[in-house]
């Protein structure tokens, strides 16, 4: 009260005072400012209770919460117009305002008359006095400016330097239209989360190259780890381990090195393998390759959302810190995905699929059957600062192998055994969790295979047994969980069984969806045997500077002359001339011949 602060006063659904019926479960009614603070001493126990008083700061404007057909503007506007009566105690000789209907009462809790009133009351006649009420004070602190934030503009992501991933972008947003509050639930925009508005907002997304989000993410890594830490992102990226009789071995395969994890279980037999195949600048930069990849993910329009991970529709709805979108069978991943066939799949989905398809072929092969090849395909998009916490990935309609792709920036990804599985030990303080056993980066480029081995067999015993060992094998045991550090995709692929599932409907669009169009062979891919660095050609304007680089040193041409083509230069590359290939070839020339000039 005292530094006149303004106060945002929300107001839940079931508030009984409001005079009208309030629309939404928070209700952000308005700034207010602290008019008196008290004590009173109430309730069956007769305990004391603070009490605060507000007023609400423009009070001049009808709030938007007012009963329909009030007037636009309250009576009692006037500061000072309204004055509530003032008693003085006796005993302690402090002056209050007359607060109650009860009339006067000391409100000096350490006072002898704290809170003794002439007549007898109880609480329920404890009504507020009227002309207190009524009482209109001066707000003497600074404009609090409006209750909503502004819509973010393209000036602003321009100002920050933003691609539109950022972490402030993920913030909702007030709808200009009808004052609603709504969250980013969608990839590349906002839309008014009150069914009767029809407001969308857009904020341009720029692409940005695998190289510049590793450098933003370095850049967040270093704005966001705690004060006291010294570590890098490089740093942290190092720290992989494997523990709790997870055993690595190491295998090339063409470029790929390829770490293989084995994982027990609690007889310390093996059950399954996770299968790192660690990429590289000449994987990554083939053609249709990871680079290709990332670019075209940012530009495919994939509509990726973020759906309820817990309570949906319910008052305390939260949503994935991810944004997802399924192609090929359905799948529900915890939550009910929104999902499209591969028939309105786009084309870098297939490329992805068809190489996870090589990866999962080469990580499981034909060991206990051919691969089952995959017939889904989830696309999950990370904002910097998102991350998905410990899941598994064990629905009962799900094959053993999933294999996931990563784009963009780096991640963690932790394998840990379920609380209720007879491995490990519980954590010690957290008595629900059991620390990581298995650590690893993934950078852009890379693919994981999860497979649990020796199901197939026994899956084929019983559904009891598959029920059992499921992935009571891989997936079940050891949840998983990934936290990217900035920008990233990961595209997991599996196999959804079409027989396990409930019903005939379900069977069916697991076969329509999820079959890949004839067509999708030729992006089948085969690894990158014998694949060479990709040299770039080099531009007109690599060779300009180049020829300039070279007469520098050679010194035919004086340094006004070099620095007025290199200004030259610059100017055609800003200016981002179409006919700039014709200019440049002159400019080319000039340098050839200077003498002339
Ligand atoms: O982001 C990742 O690499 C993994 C995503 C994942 O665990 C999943 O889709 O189930
Ligand atoms: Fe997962």
């Amino acid at each position: 009260m005292q530094r006149k602060l303004p106060i945002v006063v929300i107001a839940g659904q079931g508030n009984a005072i409001s005079p009208s019926k309030l629309p939404h479960v928070y209700n952000v009614l308005d700034w207010f400012h602290v008019t008196d603070v008290w004590a009173e001493k109430s309730g069956p126990k007769k305990v004391i209770n603070w009490r605060v008083r507000l007023e609400k700061i423009k009070i001049i404007e009808k709030s938007w919460w007012a009963v329909k057909g009030s007037p636009a503007s309250p009576q009692e506007s006037t500061a000072g117009s309204q004055k509530a009566d003032v008693g003085t105690c006796t005993d302690c000789g402090t002056s209050s305002k007359v607060k109650y209907n009860a009339g006067w009462a000391c409100l000096e809790p350490g006072c002898d008359s704290f809170f003794k009133f002439k007549n007898e009351h109880n609480d329920t006649t404890l009504d507020y006095d009227d002309k207190y009420m009524k009482e209109r004070t001066s707000y003497g602190g600074l404009d609090p400016g409006s209750l909503s934030p502004p819509l973010p503009t393209d000036q602003d992501a321009s100002d920050m330097e933003a691609y539109g991933f950022e972490k402030a972008l993920k913030r909702g947003i007030v709808c200009p239209k009808c004052n609603c509050c709504s969250r980013r639930i969608v990839w590349d925009h906002w839309y008014c989360e009150n069914s009767d508005c029809d407001f969308t907002y857009t904020l341009k997304q720029r692409p940005i190259s695998p190289d510049d989000v590793i450098v933003k993410a370095m850049e967040y890594f270093e704005t966001n780890k705690r004060p006291t830490s010294k570590q890098s992102m490089l740093g942290e990226m190092d720290k992989e381990f494997a523990i709790g009789g997870v055993l690595r071995t190491h295998k090339i395969h063409g470029p790929w090195n390829i770490n293989e994890y084995a994982i027990p279980d609690e007889a310390g037999k093996i059950i399954g393998f996770v299968r790192h195949f660690k990429s590289n600048g000449i994987i990554n930069q083939q053609k249709d390759g990871p680079n290709d990849l990332f670019e075209q993910m940012q530009t495919g329009g994939f509509a990726l959302r973020r759906s309820p991970a817990r309570q949906a529709g319910a008052v305390g709805e939260i949503l994935t810190s991810h944004f997802a979108a399924n192609f090929g069978a359905p799948y529900k991943f915890s939550v009910k995905q929104v999902s499209r066939g591969f028939d309105q799949a786009p084309e870098v989905i297939f490329k992805t699929i068809k190489r996870l398809s090589w990866a999962g072929q080469v990580a499981v092969g034909n060991e206990h059957k051919p691969f089952q090849s995959f017939n889904e395909c989830l696309a999950i998009g990370y904002f910097e600062g998102s991350v998905i916490n410990y899941h598994d990935d064990g629905e009962k309609t799900l094959g053993p192998t999933v294999a996931t792709l990563s784009l963009g920036a780096p991640a963690r990804m932790m394998f840990r055994p379920k609380a209720k599985s007879a491995i490990g030990k519980l954590v010690a303080k957290a008595r629900t969790t059991k620390p990581p056993v298995l650590q690893i980066t993934l950078s852009h480029g890379d693919i994981v295979v999860m497979d649990g081995e020796k199901i197939q067999k026994l899956y084929e015993v019983s559904h009891a047994a598959y029920q059992d060992w499921n992935i009571s094998s891989v997936l079940t045991v050891k949840q998983h969980a990934v936290t990217p550090w900035g920008f990233r995709y990961a595209l997991t692929c599996r196999q959804i069984i079409g027989e396990k599932m409930d019903t005939e409907e379900e069977r069916q669009a697991a076969f329509l969806e999820g079959t890949l169009p004839p067509g999708s062979d030729k992006y089948n891919y085969t690894g990158d045997l014998g694949a060479t660095e990709v040299v770039q050609p080099t531009s007109e304007v690599d060779k300009i500077n180049n020829e300039i680089a070279a007469r520098m040193m050679t010194g035919s041409l004086t340094a006004s002359q070099i620095s007025l083509l290199k200004d030259k230069l610059e100017g055609l590359l800003a200016c981002n001339h179409t006919g700039s290939q014709q200019t440049i070839m002159d400019l080319s020339r000039d340098i050839a011949m200077p003498d002339t000039h």
